[in-house]
């Protein structure tokens, strides 16, 4: 079965094609030009499928299936921000870098060096017979300071629960296990499958 990421983050499709081995997952890049999406939905799993609605409707073939996913972290000590918000934190233009140096200000200007955090990932499913979704989530510790180079994103403040190095330090095949986007992907196969 082939599946359409309505993504551009390279990041998740690595992730998104490693966790789903049996399909022939490919960006939408590959098939039309990028074009802008606006993510102006109040919750995870709206901007989820306001982005796989977008791609559906752009590629104009009604038999393709598309996935997007809608993601961030949350902090506790800062009200579970930036949570919808998490690749604009650091502003409109700002790269993952930006995000995550922010974040540890933040999280530093609270007067702690960590904070109990958690990712969540929806991930929407555009058909010509429906739409779908589901969410998956990874709880830990959101660190005032970045370690490793490893995953993407915020992944060098982030400790899972149980571990005691940052998935910037530990290998992807523990992400893989572990992470918000291997779990919401487990339940969209579910999907898939019945589709
Ligand atoms: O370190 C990380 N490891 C992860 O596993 C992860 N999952 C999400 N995020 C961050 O949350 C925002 C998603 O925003 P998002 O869902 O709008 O995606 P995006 O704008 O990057 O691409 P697109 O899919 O919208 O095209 C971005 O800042 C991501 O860096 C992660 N960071
Ligand atoms: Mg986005």
């Amino acid at each position: 079965m082939k599946l359409v990421l309505a993504t551009s983050n390279k990041g998740k499709v690595r992730e998104i094609q490693a966790l789903c081995e049996d399909y022939e997952v490919i960006p939408y890049s590959e098939l039309i030009q990028e074009f802008e999406i606006v993510e102006d939905g109040s919750s995870f799993k709206e901007n989820a499928l306001i982005k796989a609605r977008a791609v559906y409707k752009a590629l104009n073939n009604e038999d393709v299936i598309v996935l997007a996913d809608d993601s961030g972290i949350s902090v506790d000590v800062l009200d579970g921000k930036p949570g919808i918000y998490s690749a604009r934190h650091a502003g409109s233009d700002a790269n993952d870098k930006d995000n995550l140096y922010k974040l540890i200000e933040d999280i530093k200007a609270e007067n702690v060096e960590s904070s109990p955090a958690h990712y969540t990932a929806a991930i929407a499913i555009v058909t010509k017979n429906g739409e779908y979704s589901v969410h998956g989530w990874m709880h830990g510790t959101a660190l005032a300071k970045a370690i490793g180079d490893g995953g993407f994103g915020y992944d060098p403040m982030f400790i899972p629960l149980g571990y005691d190095k940052t998935l910037g330090e530990l290998n992807d095949e523990i992400k893989k296990k572990l992470s918000h986007r291997a779990k919401a992907l487990s339940l969209a196969k579910k999907i898939l499958q019945s589709i």
